[in-house]
């Protein structure tokens, strides 16, 4: 069997008991489409040789009750497959996410957001049509066409065996279309990807769009890309048309030498009426389940392509994989070693021989000019990157030797981004610890100065934040994120640009929050604006991947390097904006 197909119907085995049930159903209902057609012979001989008025009487009660067993068994039948179905699904679609979830940072810097969005929405809704077309559809037709062929030998083989001379003429055509169809529909479907790539990019960035008076080309871009999709989407219409009226076409010339075959064996008194009757009847009816099998091959192409894309979604290796028999590392001091780290994103080196020890409770600032691999640097630690060469320690530790949860456990990050989530302010400061208590939360929110802008809000701690709820300024959401960092209490915190968005005014209040948040741990501060990071115990100098200078404040404005370049510069533009300002 197909692996795709083994793979999905895998996810059904949990629910073996539904499936078990739905199987004797559509056994009931697959056998009694062979009945009715069995029937259809002692029933006509009955009415023709006359007479026997109380049977006769029976029969019409006896179709009535034949049918509602058969629509009772078909109700159970379709609701548990259907069930099952649903619960395969999502477990599929919540193995997506969590995977997709889990998956390092690199991998959600090689794909767009819409990309995965469509993988999780799309491309499982696709195969769960299928998968309901076909798991649905198939166990049951099988059986009905199994009944009816035996009628149909039973009845007559020779002729039997003379009809189905022409039904493999159907199934070469029909395998050529499925074909047709799972290449074209792939293709739609990643089409699809760019246009919800497109809608969630301009969302989320409708405010450069509408600054920039971009909507007529953004109009545009989407309907090119809209374009796209239907010339592909055209394309599936096309070959799912064709594939019916195409083995009808095929069938009708089976149909018709049948016919005239059976009738002169009747003619000739080789097979009564009755029996050509009920052959026939079981002829007709063949066809109805041999062509929703067609069409169920159809349906699983076109799930097959979707299940190909999220299965290969789910088979992405993760680069940042936890060891076998990884330390659980408890609190750590905050003594962080870099010992001659190199890394890079591609082929170009982006850090190269950094070394770096960092005493526990000490504030490092890192600084040095755009692109120079500060954020790089301390993206590191979390494990968002791997080193290439070289290793990171804590307390001793190799990062790689920690589990994950217990690396993170260690790590509070606070950057410009300030991502708040469509939840209430106090959930949104506990996910720095689940299951804080509201105390808890309010004792952080104080330290990060946010506690009274908080309870001013209509609805204090419990308002809606986040893309949906209230609009807060950018140094509010930054307070808050600084209390969730402070609950979340790890001994090593990074602060990435984390006042860089912000005006003079906020920053200053922020700053405030930040030294709370800094008290009694190890702090890595990324900076551009070198008066925040004065203070810091060291300063770090990186350029071009390297560290050039470190030391403090004095020490390096004495050294005339590449910190004092820096640092002149920055003073001469803010005292030419002092000179120039209002
Ligand atoms: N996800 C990524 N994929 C590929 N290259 C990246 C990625 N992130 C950063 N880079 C590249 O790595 C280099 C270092 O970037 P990094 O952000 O670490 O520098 P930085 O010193 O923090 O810069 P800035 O001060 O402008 O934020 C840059 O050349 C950047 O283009």
């Amino acid at each position: 069997m197909n692996p795709t197909l083994t793979r999905t119907l895998a996810y059904f085995k949990p629910y073996w008991k539904l499936l078990a049930v739905s199987a004797l159903c559509s056994a009931i209902v697959g056998g009694m489409d062979g009945a009715f057609a069995y029937l259809v012979e002692p029933v006509l001989k009955k009415i023709f040789a006359g007479g026997e008025t109380g049977i006769f009487l029976l029969i019409p009660l006896g179709i009535v009750a034949l049918f509602a067993l058969r629509g009772l068994a078909r109700f159970t039948y379709d609701s548990t497959i259907q069930l099952a179905g649903q619960k395969a699904i999502q477990d599929i679609r919540n193995q997506v996410y969590a995977s997709t979830v889990r998956m390092d940072m690199a991998f959600f810097t090689r794909r767009s957001t819409g990309e995965l969005m469509s993988h999780a929405t799309n491309d499982i809704s696709t195969m769960q049509a299928g998968m309901a077309n076909v798991v649905c559809g198939l166990f049951r037709e099988i059986l009905s066409a199994c009944s009816l062929l035996g009628v149909i030998f039973y009845r007559n083989w020779q002729l039997a065996l003379f009809s189905f001379v022409v039904i493999p003429l159907t199934a070469y055509p029909a395998q050529l279309i499925g074909k047709k169809i799972k290449r074209a529909s792939g293709r739609s479907l990643n089409v699809m990807g760019g246009l919800t790539a497109i809608l969630q990019e301009s969302f989320s960035g409708i405010k450069v769009i509408k600054a920039f008076g971009l909507e007529g080309s953004a109009i545009e871009r989407f309907r090119a890309s809209n374009r796209d999709y239907f010339t592909q989407y055209r394309q599936y219409i096309k070959y799912d048309a064709m594939s019916m009226p195409v083995s009808e076409t095929i069938i009708s010339f089976g149909i018709a030498a049948v016919v005239y075959f059976g009738g002169s064996q009747v003619m000739s008194g080789r097979m009564t009426a009755s029996e050509f009757f009920s052959f026939i009847a079981a002829m007709v009816m063949v066809f109805n389940p041999i062509k929703k099998l067609q069409n169920s091959y159809n349906s699983l192409q076109r799930s097959a392509g979707a299940a190909e894309r999220v299965f290969r979604l789910l088979d992405e290796p993760r680069r940042v994989q936890e060891r076998p028999h990884a330390v659980a590392l408890g609190r750590s001091t905050g003594l962080v070693i870099f010992r001659d780290v190199s890394f890079s994103y591609g082929d170009e080196p982006i850090l190269d021989g950094v070394s770096l020890e960092v005493q526990p409770n000490s504030m490092v600032a890192l600084v040095g000019p755009s692109g120079s691999g500060k954020s790089t640097l301390v993206s590191l630690l979390p494990r968002f990157y791997d080193v290439a060469g070289g290793s990171i320690t804590i307390d001793g530790y190799d990062i790689r030797d920690l589990t994950l949860d217990s690396l993170v456990n260690q790590i509070a990050l606070v950057d410009q981004e300030t991502t708040l989530f469509h939840d209430s302010i106090a959930n949104n400061i506990r996910y720095g610890k689940p299951h804080a208590t509201l105390d808890e939360v309010m004792e952080a929110a104080k330290a990060a100065y946010a506690h009274d802008f908080i309870t001013q809000l209509p609805e204090g701690y419990d308002t809606s934040i986040g893309d949906r709820g209230v609009r807060l300024s950018g140094g509010q959401r930054q307070r808050i994120c600084i209390a969730r960092a402070l609950l979340k209490n790890a001994p090593i915190l990074i602060l990435d640009e984390a006042t860089s968005a912000l005006d003079t005014e906020s920053e200053q209040m922020v700053q405030k929050a930040l030294d709370n948040l800094m008290q009694n741990r190890t702090t890595f501060v990324v900076a551009h604006r070198l008066s925040t990071v004065q203070h810091a115990d060291s300063i770090v100098v990186l350029d071009e991947g390297r560290i050039v200078e470190q030391g403090t404040h004095e020490t390096l404005l004495g050294a005339g390097g590449l910190y004092s370049r820096l640092h002149a510069l920055q003073f001469s533009d803010s005292s030419a904006m002092e000179n120039n300002g209002p």
